[in-house]
């Protein structure tokens, strides 16, 4: 079943054109990533796609419906971790929750719930501040999963993170999409980590980003660190290296 579905989107600000005919699907329970240059338009495609921007050509389906310029269907993070540094850790992750109208009591208890699985026990009332990187990370990432569990927009969540912290974040994401099996578009920068993560990679051009190719990854579930020295890995490595 298809989750997002984009059609021929086209996307300009003032005279520039950003996007040009974008079509892209994102089926049931896969982790599908979009790689290409800084300043091509995937950021851009992300608020088309949660209808924060309209776009000038095209259609927007998710689950089927069309969602063009309607916002609060799916999930997105940003860069950065956007956490509010007033707020301990547990109250920040309840906001999506309270947004929608449950109760803070409620919206705690069903947060506490995913507290181990997203690495955060014992931090329920720490403040932004006291804790690491990645665990401000995982925090978002929590965050943004209690708006829509089904499907999120990841905008390059890792990108300012060191490359050993980076490492464990992907085996530890790997672990929450296996056990909560949602949708996810993903945008990075970075060719291991889209293939690591992946079940599908949509190259992109630079601006106006243009849809260079759609490269399947067919490396078996689960995947650990031997994921990245396997052959197929390797194979699809040299077969982008040599698109970009
Ligand atoms: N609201 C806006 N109004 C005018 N121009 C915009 C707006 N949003 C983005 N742009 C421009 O559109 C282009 C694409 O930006 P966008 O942020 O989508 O790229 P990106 O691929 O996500 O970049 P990066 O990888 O560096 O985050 C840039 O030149 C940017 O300055």
């Amino acid at each position: 079943m298809k989750k997002i579905e984009i059609i021929g989107v086209r996307k300009f600000f003032e005279d520039m054109e950003v996007l040009r005919c974008i079509s892209l699907v994102v089926e049931e329970n896969q982790f599908v990533s979009i790689l290409g240059p800084s300043g091509c338009g995937k950021s851009t495609l992300f608020e088309v796609i949660s209808g924060l921007q309209v776009p000038d050509e095209g259609q927007i389906f998710i689950d089927g419906k069309d969602f063009k310029g309607k916002t609060g269907r799916v999930s997105y993070m940003h860069q950065k971790d956007l956490l509010l540094p007033w707020k301990t850790i547990l109250d920040n992750v309840c906001i999506p929750l309270v947004l929608k109208g449950m109760s803070l009591t409620t919206a705690r208890q069903k947060a506490k719930g995913y507290f181990k699985a997203f690495g955060l026990e014992g931090f329920e009332n720490a403040y932004p501040v006291q804790l690491s990187g990645g665990m401000r990370q995982r925090a978002a990432l929590l965050r943004t999963y209690l708006f829509a569990t089904d499907i999120m927009l990841l905008d390059e969540p890792f990108g300012a993170l060191d490359a050993i912290t980076r490492s464990k974040m992907h085996l530890w994401l790997m672990n929450i999409f296996d056990q909560y099996n949602p949708s996810i578009l993903f945008i990075t920068h970075d060719i291991d980590e889209a293939i690591f993560l992946s079940d599908k990679i949509y190259v992109f051009s630079e601006r106006p980003a243009t849809v260079k190719r759609v490269i399947d990854v067919p490396i078996p579930r689960p995947r650990s660190k031997k994921t990245l020295t396997c052959k197929e890995f390797q194979v699809i490595k040299e077969d982008i290296l040599n698109l970009l």
